[in-house]
């Protein structure tokens, strides 16, 4: 569990980016960090890993406050993936992967041997192991970037905005293999995103920020999306927009996320998923334009 206790950071010219926020982050669940832009999202997420220090205030990790631990080693043990898959530009695929499992002193072969295992996780063929990040497509590119977060098997994956850079279809694909990733691996997932589909589409809590860091509400996407705490979230919602107005429907027993237009977005995390593997439910998509 993360602890975000009475925490404000003030940036060295003034600008309060954060301002006593506080927020309980379970465990094994994806906690996902929505709101516009300079709403104090990265600057929450960074505190996570200590790559920005709080104002005042404490962060802690299943009960210790993290200002108590060293940053770098700290920083080595939690995943983070960013925007642009953050890729080191000279050096191969597999060395990326493997970079800080060998900062942390894993013997070569078997940082490479895992690198390689890592590739298979996050659904890459182990044949890119030798390419540079400029041979990749902007999605593999990502798939990398996770591959690498994940090379320390990290409890917790911090990811800022990590689908923000690529077309919309490959930005579904790669969302539907996070929730897969997610299943399978159990991580405690901090996700940054401006797109409140994406974020009701993975997060188990959806945490919608105003400028400050201030909570406007949090919650699951059902509890959200049923009853919007005032007329910010429903505006942000689109419930007052009317054309990308979300709500949910149930399609065989999965509580399925539409747009105003009845296009599917997606299934939310913690329905069964039988959706996703009915071919009824493919049909149905089909019908109606397919996932966006
Ligand atoms: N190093 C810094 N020095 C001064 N101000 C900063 C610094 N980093 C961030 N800020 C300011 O703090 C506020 C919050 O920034 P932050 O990057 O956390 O927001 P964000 O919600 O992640 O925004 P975006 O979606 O645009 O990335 C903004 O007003 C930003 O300009």
């Amino acid at each position: 569990m993360i602890e975000f206790r009475a925490v404000t950071k003030q940036f060295p010219d003034g600008t309060i980016a954060v301002n006593d926020f506080s927020l309980v982050i379970p465990s094994r669940k994806t906690t996902v960090l929505v709101g516009s832009s300079g709403s104090g999202k990265t600057t929450l997420l960074r505190m996570i890993n200590r790559m920005v220090d709080p104002t005042s205030g404490t962060v802690e990790i299943d009960g210790t406050d993290i200002s108590t631990l060293p940053p770098v080693k700290l920083r080595r043990s939690i995943g983070y993936v960013m925007q642009n898959s953050g890729l080191l530009p000279h050096r191969t695929v597999i060395d990326n992967v493997a970079t800080v499992p060998l900062l942390r002193g894993v013997a070569k072969k078997k940082a490479r041997q895992d690198a390689l295992g890592l590739l298979d996780t996050v659904g890459l063929p182990r044949t890119l192991a030798d390419r540079y990040p400029n041979q990749l497509s902007g999605g593999q590119q990502q798939r990398v970037g996770v591959a690498r977060g994940l090379a320390v098997d990290p409890n917790i994956l911090l990811m800022d905005e990590p689908f923000g850079a690529v077309d919309p279809i490959v930005r579904r694909e790669l969302q539907h293999e996070l929730i897969r990733l997610q299943q399978e691996l159990d991580k405690t997932v901090v996700f940054v995103t401006h797109d409140i589909e994406e974020a009701f589409l993975l997060g188990d809590q959806v945490v919608i920020l105003q400028q400050g860091g201030f909570i406007a509400q949090v919650g699951s996407p059902k509890q959200i999306l049923s009853a919007p705490a005032n007329d910010f979230v429903a505006s942000f919602v689109g419930a007052e927009r009317g054309k990308r107005a979300l709500h949910l429907e149930t399609h065989n027993g999965n509580d399925v996320l539409v747009d105003s237009e009845g296009r599917i977005a997606g299934v939310l995390v913690g329905s069964t998923g039988a959706a996703e593997r009915d071919p009824a439910f493919d049909s149905e998509r089909e019908a109606q334009g397919g996932v966006r």
